[in-house]
């Protein structure tokens, strides 16, 4: 099943040098393209719609104030069974509780600053690209 998923590299991935990193292991999945990618400083109107479903939780102003602290990198992925593929090779969204081998796992300690953000669903995919690309919309 061809799908297509939105990952931001967060701004932690980006100052620690770790972009080339992360996008040569989603390069090396097998028949996995990215296509588009960017970097680019996160504004406020993006963020609120990117992560309001947590709005009013209490790591919701936390978490917009670092993602805006410094550029992403962000792309769409597209290939096959992407949307859980790049799930399971980001770990989950405690780096302390991620897998050895994946992202988080490998590189994160923080909650916070998990490096990684990946499309949690096909709906979500849909709405995050138009978002962050909305000429491919
Ligand atoms: N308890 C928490 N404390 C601090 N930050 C948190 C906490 N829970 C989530 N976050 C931050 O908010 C982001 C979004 O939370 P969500 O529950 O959607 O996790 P996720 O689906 O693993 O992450 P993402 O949506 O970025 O892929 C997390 O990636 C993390 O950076």
């Amino acid at each position: 099943m061809t799908q297509r998923t939105l990952v931001l590299l967060k701004p932690d991935a980006v100052r620690r040098g770790l972009t080339g990193e992360i996008i040569s292991r989603i390069e090396r999945k097998a028949g996995w393209t990215i296509t588009a990618l960017e970097l680019r400083t996160l504004d406020q109107d993006t963020l609120e719609q990117h992560y309001g479903e947590h709005k009013g939780k209490p790591f919701y102003e936390p978490l917009v104030e670092f993602m805006a602290s410094g550029p992403v990198v962000a792309m769409i992925v597209e290939g096959e069974r992407v949307i859980e593929g790049l799930r399971a090779l980001a770990g989950p969204t405690d780096p302390i509780a991620a897998a050895p081998g994946s992202i988080r796992g490998d590189y994160g300690v923080i909650v916070r600053e998990n490096l990684i953000h990946a499309s949690d669903s096909e709906e979500s995919a849909e709405r995050e690209v138009k978002i962050f690309f909305p000429d491919r919309g």
